[in-house]
């Protein structure tokens, strides 16, 4: 960690914190999101060259309100609060936050009136576009501080100290409506933090290899779960680069998945140069899926078995002490909640049970990335486009995009449908455009005519998202012509089909998956 320049990101709950964090390190900057409750100790051992406080819903004259300890802003090291967070800040350091009569949500113009530090380079004789999301506003500034930039609405809609560096913004920086937002954002980490931009992907995959290599002892064995998706496989990759084949992929056949996907798998690792050991538990799962309908029971059913194979496995290859799994960023940020934990929607399967289970210790190289950071890995490491723009594929596999039980008849239709599906997508470019497009099947029937007959069959649904993480995500607007194309080949081609149709919910409020 102290070998590279690193930008603290204290969390109050705000929809962007990400954002945040993604545009520190597209400066090719470490940053890291903590929770708002992180104690001055935890921070000194991080050591950041900067602190960046986020957004957040609260207001900070409530008495629930999340706060820091006001020491904070002794530490000798540059602040920038972000809306609730420069509010907190003023609110610490003695100014006044109140109720806004006139609220600000959206688009904003913003008049710069210094131009030094925080907004070095830009022009105070016009106006720039920036994206406001407060009901609150500073009503006297903290002692010792001026104001930077107005708004109509807020005065103060940028503030600093007169000569230590704390900075706050009304405006959120690191949305893309805010014009400047890189600006301010890369003022703040190289001209007022001083940070170096060292931290690329290249750097990272060295560091991560020597970091595998010094931590795993010549005798000890790895396994790694693979799928073939890219988290798992860079994974393995990295993994791989550090001990060879000490390393030793399993990559199961759990009965749902897609067509060809197991000999497909196989020879793309092959073609990497992983040695893959390869296990057929298909019967197995199937046999446990049989006549179960729910789908959390289903993810349940898939995540255990899955264990149990993995289990077996690695007392059959022996000596394995560690298990690599590609766990990313996303995944192990605690959001504060001070509202209580958020609800579950789905459990997501991985294999999370098997570490404790079998006394394996965990290496999680990607535990510190965003998708699109692991992409770049995988681009860095020379990985053919198909592996690098793969699509998300669950776990659980076909078993949640089959509503009801799964059955061999219901599967052999999906995988039809649904390889029609990937074809077309593929040929006509839109496959490496979206994020997920893919092929559920609707277990009612629908009654249709072909060829003069009366026909009772199954509908298809198709299911094409645009997202930047999954966490929200919205229906693409494919071409009428290619919509029309999936339609008519899947009827035709696929026998117990006879009926399409197009999913165009956003996420919230439905989810991406059907199950
Ligand atoms: N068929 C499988 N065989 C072995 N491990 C699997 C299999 N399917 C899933 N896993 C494990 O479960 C993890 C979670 O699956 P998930 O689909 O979320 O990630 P991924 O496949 O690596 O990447 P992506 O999200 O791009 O598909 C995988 O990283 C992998 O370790
Ligand atoms: O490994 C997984 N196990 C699961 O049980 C699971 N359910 C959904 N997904 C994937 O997660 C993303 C968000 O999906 P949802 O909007 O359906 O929750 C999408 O990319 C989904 O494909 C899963 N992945
Ligand atoms: N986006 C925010 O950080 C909002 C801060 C505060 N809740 C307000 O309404 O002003
Ligand atoms: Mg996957």
């Amino acid at each position: 960690m102290k070998t590279k320049d690193a930008i603290l990101i204290l969390d109050f709950g705000s929809q962007t914190t990400q954002l945040i964090a993604r545009r520190v390190r597209e400066f090719n900057v470490y940053s890291e999101i903590r929770p708002c409750t992180v104690s001055l100790d935890e921070i000194r051992a991080f050591g950041p060259k900067g602190i960046i406080l986020s957004g957040g819903p609260a207001s900070v004259y409530d008495e629930e309100a999340p706060r820091i300890p006001v020491e904070i802003f002794d530490m000798g090291i540059p602040v920038l609060g972000i809306c609730y967070g420069m509010q907190l800040m003023a609110h610490l350091l003695g100014g006044l936050v109140e109720r806004s009569f006139k609220r600000e949500y959206g688009p904003a113009e913003l008049r710069v009136l210094s131009t030094e530090d925080l907004f070095y380079g830009l022009d105070s004789n016009r106006k720039y576009r920036v994206w406001m999301s407060h009901g609150d506003r500073i009503e006297v500034l903290p002692p010792d501080f001026i104001s930077i930039a107005e708004s109509e609405n807020s005065p103060y809609a940028a503030m600093r100290h007169k000569e230590r560096p704390l900075f706050g913004v009304q405006f959120h920086p690191e949305v893309v409506h805010t014009e400047i937002g890189r600006e301010v954002l890369s003022n703040f980490v190289f001209r007022i933090c001083g940070c170096e931009p060292t931290w690329t992907m290249e750097s990272f995959i060295e560091t991560t290899v020597r970091e595998i290599r010094e931590m795993v002892s010549s005798e000890d064995r790895v396994v790694c779960a693979l799928s073939g998706g890219i988290d798992s496989t860079v994974t393995a990759l990295l993994v791989h680069r550090a001990i060879g084949d000490r390393l030793v992929p399993i990559f199961v056949n759990n009965g749902v998945l897609r067509k060809n996907e197991p000999e497909e798998v196989l020879s793309l690792m092959e073609g990497l140069g992983l040695k893959v050991h390869y296990v057929d538990a298909s019967q197995r799962f199937l046999e446990r899926l049989q006549g179960v309908t729910d789908p959390e029971k289903k993810r349940r059913i898939i995540g255990y078995t899955f264990i149990e194979v993995f289990e077996e496995e690695a007392r059959k290859i022996g000596n394995v002490k560690w298990l690599a799994q590609g766990t990313l960023y996303p995944d192990v940020i605690e959001s504060v909640s001070f509202r209580g934990p958020s609800a579950t929607i789905k459990t997501h399967h991985n294999v999370g049970g098997l570490p404790e289970r079998m006394q394996l210790k965990l290496i999680e190289p990607l535990r510190e990335l965003f998708k699109d950071e692991v992409r770049e890995i995988a681009r860095e490491l020379g990985l053919p486009k198909k592996v690098i723009w793969r699509q998300p594929f669950p776990g659980p596999g076909l078993a949640i995009r089959i509503l009801g039980e799964v059955t061999e008849e219901r599967l052999r239709i999906l995988r039809e449908a649904d390889a029609i599906v990937t074809e077309e997508m593929l040929k006509s470019g839109w496959y490496y455009k979206v994020w997920q497009s893919f092929a559920v099947l609707v277990p009612v029937k629908t009654v249709g005519v072909m060829g003069d007959y009366r026909t009772y069959e199954h509908v298809i649904a198709i299911r094409c998202v645009e997202s930047q993480d999954a966490m929200t995500a919205d229906w693409v607007r494919l071409p009428y012509e290619l919509l029309a194309r999936l339609s008519n080949r899947i009827i035709n081609e696929v026998q117990g089909v006879n009926r399409v149709v197009y999913d165009i919910s956003s996420k919230p409020p439905a989810t991406i998956e059907w199950e």
